[in-house]
């Protein structure tokens, strides 16, 4: 597969289409209330003697097709809708309709996401309408939309959904404690996004499945673009989110990871606004005698890797909430970076690729099957989405009653010059949560292709639906309340930069660090004064090469590089906080570098 089939935002070229409609009635995909539905079609005909395609016999619809004509025009007489389809069914269709879609030697269903293999941040927009509009944050990230823009491209969709012989509903919920969950509806055309979203949200019962009614749709018509000409289109992508229709519609983009942040950032405009609860971009475990460690980061940080522990029950990969009863999961499901993926290095993860699996953008034998997880040729953000029951130590149900007693602040500094580990105080913890500082690596965004020294406030900028200030208060609050240790983790380069041919952390000294920590030994051992960061860096820690631990001992590329580098970030570091003096305090501003 090393050369596979580009595929295009056009329904011209979208090889999903295939098969006459007929056939389709008669494949055996048909749920129970399609048969019953049918089987009504055939007496209404034997009744009334007419022939079929006479006049317009009565049909019966079930709820969710009535739900989804009257409140999205979905066609039902011309569109099979297939709901909730089981991971079998969603196999079947995805290799039958899909282009590229196959079943790797592990089980997983692997697919292509076609031409963007990373989420599209600036093509994502909020409807300004009065409910949420003195909420959001309109800065950097949500890009107002006009009600009657959204209504032009939520139509798009649906035309776009109503060409199809056949679409996809999956129902799920976002979030573990049952007092804050929305319960989410996806729309989709491609079983691929259908079986991503089935395993990313809460799969929901049987019985509670067969009166499900949505909070929040997400209308996903992906390979169909959005119109150029359309006011306020920039291209052929889409993301919008409308708060007071609760719904989001994507256009012309197949990346499946844009639904699961979609998600997100409801979440993080719903709990802090209605519930008063803290979303955030982090993952959770919790360790033998209850103790939760929250893990935040930007994509590729080591959020997933890290949270999967064999000494520590997972709780969630990437997004969580904080509230008065403890720490939830919001998801169903992981999706790990699988580039370099190895069973030795990560085996839970490794272990995780399987039957109801899937792969994105990897590229494979087609003969055996095998997944070549080193090979980067379709993008450098390969993904798979996994049920997280496939995590043999998940903790399911994934809430903890207890508040966090570790917070880990990772970065991934390109620069080398942020030390592996360091101790934080509180004003520390606030004006490093606020900056969110990492080298952006790339792949898990649209044209990143080197490391790129970038801030995102609450190492979650593209997902927030408020203004950081908001979500930074709210943790202090419950960092005091509840008395967390914090901790800067750093997963990037040690020894030198990424420029000075330096080498990213060996991740069995970030797993040792981690080990101390969660032991306590970390908190004994002596610590000494960074400089220009001014960060507590231990001098000592089991497992982990002493020389490592401080990047000035550990530098190995010259003393005016070394200082050039650590002045350099220091400085960006002020220019970024810049934004934010106005509303942090005196200790916090005074946490940042000394340049
Ligand atoms: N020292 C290290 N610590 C953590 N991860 C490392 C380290 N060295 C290399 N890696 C690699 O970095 C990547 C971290 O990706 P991971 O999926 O954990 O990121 P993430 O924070 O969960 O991102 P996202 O939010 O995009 O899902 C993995 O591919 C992992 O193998
Ligand atoms: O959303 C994605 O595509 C992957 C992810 O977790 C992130 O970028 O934080
Ligand atoms: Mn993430």
């Amino acid at each position: 597969m090393k050369d596979p089939v580009a595929r295009t935002a056009s329904p011209y070229t979208d090889p999903t289409v295939k098969g006459p409609r007929s056939q389709q009635l008669h494949s055996g995909h048909l749920s129970e209330a399609r048969k019953s539905k049918y089987a009504v079609l055939v007496n209404t005909v034997n009744k009334t003697g007419l022939h079929p395609g006479g006049v317009q016999p009565v049909m019966e619809h079930t709820e969710l097709e009535e739900e989804l004509h009257e409140k999205a025009h979905i066609d039902y007489d011309r569109v099979a809708i297939i709901p909730n389809p089981s991971v079998a069914a969603l196999y079947e269709d995805a290799l039958v309709y899909e282009t590229g879609t196959a079943i790797t030697e592990s089980g997983a269903l692997t697919a292509y996401s076609g031409k963007k293999t990373g989420r599209s941040p600036l093509d994502k927009r909020i409807v300004k309408e009065e409910t949420s509009e003195n909420d959001i944050w309109w800065g950097p990230v949500n890009k107002p939309m006009t009600p009657e823009v959204w209504k032009i491209n939520r139509e798009r969709a649906i035309d776009y959904l109503n060409t199809r012989n056949r679409i996809y509903v999956v129902d799920g919920y976002a979030g573990w404690d049952e007092k804050y969950r929305i319960r989410v509806r996806v729309v989709c055309a491609r079983a691929y996004h259908a079986l991503f979203m089935r395993n990313m949200l809460i799969r929901p019962s049987r019985e509670e499945l067969e009166h499900f009614h949505p909070d929040y749709t997400i209308y996903n018509a992906g390979s169909f673009p959005a119109n150029r000409y359309t006011e306020g289109m920039t291209s052929g992508t889409s993301v919008a989110i409308n708060f007071a229709e609760k719904e989001m519609v994507i256009l012309g983009t197949e990346y499946a990871g844009e639904m699961k942040k979609g998600v997100f950032t409801v979440m993080f405009y719903e709990g802090p606004v209605k519930h008063n609860i803290l979303t955030l971009h982090s993952s959770a475990n919790e360790g033998k005698d209850g103790d939760v460690t929250l893990f935040f980061g930007l994509s590729g940080t080591g959020k997933t890797t890290l949270s999967a522990d064999p000494n520590r029950a997972l709780i969630g990969d990437d997004e969580h909430c904080w509230s008065d009863r403890g720490v939830f999961n919001i998801e169903g499901g992981c999706y790990a970076k699988t580039i370099g993926l190895s069973a030795e290095k990560e085996p839970d993860i490794f272990g995780a690729i399987r039957y109801g699996s899937v792969l994105e953008n990897v590229v494979f034998d087609p003969e055996t099957r095998q997944v070549d997880y080193d090979d980067s040729t379709l993008t450098e953000n390969t993904r798979c989405a996994y049920p997280i029951e496939y995590i043999s130590n998940a903790k399911i149900p994934c809430l903890s009653p207890n508040h966090p007693t570790n917070i880990i602040l990772l970065t991934c500094d390109a620069r080398g010059v942020l030390p592996p580990i360091s101790k934080l105080d509180s004003a520390q913890t606030m004006f490093h949560f606020i900056s969110g500082y990492t080298s952006k690596m790339a792949g898990t965004e649209d044209g990143v292709l080197e490391p790129q020294a970038t801030f995102s406030s609450c190492f979650a900028q593209p997902f927030l639906a408020l203004h950081p200030m908001r979500y930074a208060k709210m943790l202090a609050d419950k960092i005091e309340q509840h008395g967390a240790n914090a901790w800067l983790l750093n997963t990037g380069w040690v020894g030198a930069g990424f420029s000075q041919g330096g080498k990213r952390c060996p991740l069995k000294y970030t797993r040792a660090i981690l080990d101390a920590i969660h032991s306590g030994e970390l908190a004994k051992v002596g610590y000494e004064n960074y400089e220009v960061f001014n960060l507590q860096v231990p001098t000592s820690c089991p497992g982990v090469p002493a020389e490592l631990l401080n990047p000035k001992k550990a530098w190995t590329a010259g003393n005016d590089s070394f200082d050039r580098e650590v002045k350099k970030l220091g400085g960006l570091f002020l220019e970024n906080f810049k934004k934010y003096e106005s509303e942090a305090t005196e200790d916090v501003i005074k946490a940042g570098p000394v340049v």
